[in-house]
């Protein structure tokens, strides 16, 4: 946690240099903890939420010796002469067993997922093997244990059936019914509220006054927070007023566990968001990250809510998201951030670049080349405020920091759009 002396100390960054990206996120995840509450849900609501502890298998699984297959189970081991065939002596399908033990040498009709009958101990396939006279003659080799799935061979009575930090998906649920579980105990829902500061902003569907812009921030955070492990909260437009920022963060904090702001957290004096923060009783600690876009971001708390200041720039704002953001909310959600799962790409294009601060350039992938590596193209360039090369976009081409220049044929990282989520798909 920060220190109660200089509550940003341990984020603050050295001014004379830029964080890298992974600096930034260890500074900021240094100072959070998972948000403290679990809840039981049922099954069928549990997808997307993430387990806060591990949870051991309430029985085996499977829970008896079953049958892999549709067949004969036989009392093989025991019997005198196993060359001599197995007399059938009845039948179990799955859910119906049969309790009584099987005597040595006999077989009894099985189909696939019955409990082997006491007694028995292998199963031949029905297509290997003849019924002669009510006796069955296995037309293959075999050995005890064949076609027999053992209790406990998938799983083991207290085993740990899911680790924390797992956010449950349709396989997770699969386990868990298996394992007889209604209901499964998560983490409650991260409340994650979402504010743009600007005068000049309005919302979609507001008359446009003269230097006024729509808000296409709100929505695209609100977007890439859509979760079932996370609240969202619309906290709405706020003008570039001290007083008013400073109560609609503070009202934003009273209810979320985390408020994420655009704009105003740049070094010009309309930038009154770290000031606003102090003024309700916060800190925000300005992190300049070497990162393209997204240098000027913001990180701290206010009561018990953290808060993290992204760009106003709206590639800005989805970078930052994406790479300190997903972090953030992982951390407070209790799990581990997914890894950005970027490819190996050519680039197709030139550019001169200034080293200093790693890029993410909207790109297209235009081919392959002869090795199969995909081709990319960056997309209109240098515009951080633009939205319409993001929109097109198949990803970003990740240009790494100490590059001057980008030559067709070298090699760089792609990021898909589709990986860009701040949770993974759930
Ligand atoms: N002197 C300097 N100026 C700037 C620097 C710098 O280092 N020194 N950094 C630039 C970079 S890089 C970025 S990114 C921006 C970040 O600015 P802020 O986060 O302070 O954002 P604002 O100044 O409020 O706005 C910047 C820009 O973005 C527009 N904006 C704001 N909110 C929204 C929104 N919700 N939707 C769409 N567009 C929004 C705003 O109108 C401005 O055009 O600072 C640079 N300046
Ligand atoms: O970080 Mo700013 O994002 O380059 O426009």
């Amino acid at each position: 946690m920060a220190r109660t002396d200089d509550p940003g100390a341990d984020i603050c960054s050295d001014a004379r240099r830029l964080l890298t990206p992974s600096e930034a996120a260890a500074r900021v995840l240094a100072t959070l903890v998972p948000i403290a509450g679990v809840e039981p849900v049922p099954l069928g609501r549990a997808r997307g939420r993430i387990l806060r502890g591990a949870i051991a298998a309430p029985r085996s699984l499977p829970p008896f010796d079953h049958s892999a297959v549709d067949g004969y189970a036989l009392a093989f081991r025991s019997a005198a002469d196993p060359a001599a065939g197995f007399r059938l002596v009845g039948r179990v399908a799955a859910g119906r067993p049969r309790s009584d033990e099987v005597r040595p040498g006999d077989a009894v009709r099985i189909f696939t997922g019955a409990a082997i009958p006491p007694g028995c101990d292998a199963v031949v396939m029905q297509e290997h093997a003849d019924v002669v006279d009510g006796v069955v003659m296995p037309r293959r080799s075999y050995r005890a244990g064949d076609n027999i799935r053992l209790e406990g061979e998938d799983v083991p009575a207290g085993a740990d059936l899911l680790p924390g930090g797992t956010v449950i998906d349709p396989r997770h649920l699969a386990l868990l019914a298996a394992s007889g579980l209604s209901h499964v105990t998560v983490g409650r829902r991260l409340r994650v509220a979402v504010l743009s500061t600007g005068t000049e902003l309005r919302a979609p569907g507001e008359t446009l006054s003269e230097g006024a812009i729509y808000d296409p921030n709100r929505v695209m955070l609100l977007a890439l927070l859509d979760h079932p492990a996370i609240k969202t909260i619309d906290a709405g437009i706020v003008p570039d007023d001290a007083a008013g920022i400073a109560a609609a963060i503070g009202d934003a904090a009273a209810t979320a566990d985390l408020v994420i702001t655009s704009g105003g957290v740049s070094v010009g004096e309309e930038d009154l968001v770290r000031g606003s923060v102090e003024a309700a009783g916060g800190f925000l600690t300005p992190l300049k990250i070497g990162m393209k876009p997204g240098k000027p971001l913001a990180f701290g708390r206010i009561g018990e809510a953290f808060i993290l200041g992204l760009p106003g720039n709206p590639l800005a704002a989805l970078v930052g998201a994406m790479i300190i953001g997903r972090q953030v909310v992982a951390a407070l959600a209790g799990m581990a951030a997914p890894a950005l799962q970027d490819l190996p790409a050519t680039a197709g294009f030139e550019r001169r670049v200034t080293p200093g601060r790693i890029e993410f350039a909207p790109a297209l992938i235009t081919g392959r080349d002869r090795d199969g590596t995909i081709i990319v193209e960056t997309l209109g360039r240098g515009g951080s405020a633009r939205l319409m090369p993001l929109a097109a976009a198949d990803g970003f081409c990740v240009i790494p920091a100490d590059a001057e220049k980008v030559s067709p044929g070298d090699r760089v990282r792609f990021l898909p759009m589709d990986r860009l989520c701040l949770f993974g798909s759930a």
